[in-house]
């Protein structure tokens, strides 16, 4: 039997990872390939997953949401793998959290379970172009997100430099250079919102015509997750100073829940996100807006702001993803600055 080719998206956290994979399902799903999608993510909510369900309704997508890729668990990994070629998909793309080492994955894959059934197909890092060249010096304290960073770069077979519709030319080839300093042979597109000729990526893959060995359809499973770091509760990091493949540096994730009455002010959450002194990264999540009569889907990346309303029905929350946090001071000021 012939083994499942496995695809690895990787890049930074907001660089564009599940923008890009739904462009891979759509395209995989007009070649008559049916794709498994193995992801996980940073903190207690599963927002990846929401967007997933949401945008490839009606595709032949099937959803492990369980493996805890941030720890080096392979028998998690490969577990999660295990459950999705029961399925007999064509392929099975892994979209990694962004502080995850591409690596971890493949090392899981050479597991004696697996070595046979999945090989590598490829592993596609998604950049931001607006913000990479400032990742350095920004995390110059943390040696283990610095070598995460330059792995995902390293091991990468195809690079999309991505928001490339938010730098000018110049800035875009400062970018090149620095992604050849570290990989001189991966292809490189730029792309916007991970719209490229995915020929590169997929234009190699077959149906594979195994047969499955379960017909339970994998859905939206509930969102895995664990803290690393017990005095911060709802926070998860750890603190490993050594680089090896374990992925983890102080990246923390702090979840608000919010209520269902709680309709909140655009214009209040873009200031306070954009001005906070907490180092903010990335925020996610799903929130009622003054406005608007349906829920809508926060993103916040790059210090930009986008909003969309869905059809999302679950408790409301943002997660909020970024480095040196304080808990405390942050629900603070988004009480005074966002609620009240
Ligand atoms: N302007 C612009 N925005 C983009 C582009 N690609 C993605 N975005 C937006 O950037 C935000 C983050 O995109 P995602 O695809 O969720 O990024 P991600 O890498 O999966 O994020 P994490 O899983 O949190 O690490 C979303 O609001 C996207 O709509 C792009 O090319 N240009």
């Amino acid at each position: 039997m012939k083994p499942t080719p496995v695809i690895i998206i990787s890049g930074f956290l907001g660089s564009g990872k599940t923008t890009l994979l739904l462009e891979l399902i759509k395209d995989l799903n007009a070649r008559n390939l049916k794709p498994a999608i193995l992801m996980n993510e940073l903190g207690k909510a599963d927002v990846d997953g929401s967007i997933l369900a949401e945008s490839a309704q009606g595709l032949p997508v099937e959803k492990r949401f369980d493996g805890c890729i941030c720890c080096s668990k392979k028998s998690e990994i490969s577990g999660a793998l295990q459950s999705l070629l029961d399925l007999a998909p064509d392929v099975i793309l892994v979209e990694l959290t962004g502080v995850a080492n591409p690596e971890e994955v493949v090392d899981a894959m050479a597991e004696p379970e697996l070595i046979d059934k999945v090989m590598l197909h490829n592993i596609v890092t998604v950049v931001d172009a607006e913000h990479v060249l400032e990742y350095n010096s920004i995390f110059s304290a943390d040696k283990q997100l610095v070598y995460t960073l330059r792995r995902q770069l390293e091991v990468a077979d195809v690079i999309l430099v991505n928001k490339q519709d938010l730098v000018p030319y110049p800035h875009l080839s400062k970018v090149h250079h620095l992604i050849k300093k570290y990989n001189d042979t991966a292809q490189i597109f730029n792309t916007t919102l991970g719209k490229f000729n995915q020929e590169a990526v997929i234009g190699a893959l077959r149906p594979l015509h195994h047969q499955a060995k379960t017909t339970v359809r994998f859905n939206i499973v509930s969102a895995h997750s664990h803290t690393h770091h017990p005095h911060h509760g709802s926070a998860s990091s750890s603190r490993s100073e050594q680089p090896g493949h374990a992925s983890f540096s102080r990246i923390q994730t702090i979840m608000i829940p919010i209520s269902r009455q709680t309709a909140l002010s655009l214009p209040r959450l873009t200031k306070w996100l954009k001005t906070t002194g907490q180092h903010v990264l990335r925020a996610k999540g799903y929130v009622a807006l003054k406005g608007s009569s349906t829920p809508s889907l926060i993103q916040f990346s790059g210090k930009q702001l986008r909003s969309e309303s869905t059809a999302y029905t679950g408790a409301y929350y943002l997660v909020m993803i970024g480095y040196e946090l304080d808990e405390r001071a942050l629900l603070q000021e988004w009480q005074a600055n966002v609620i009240a």
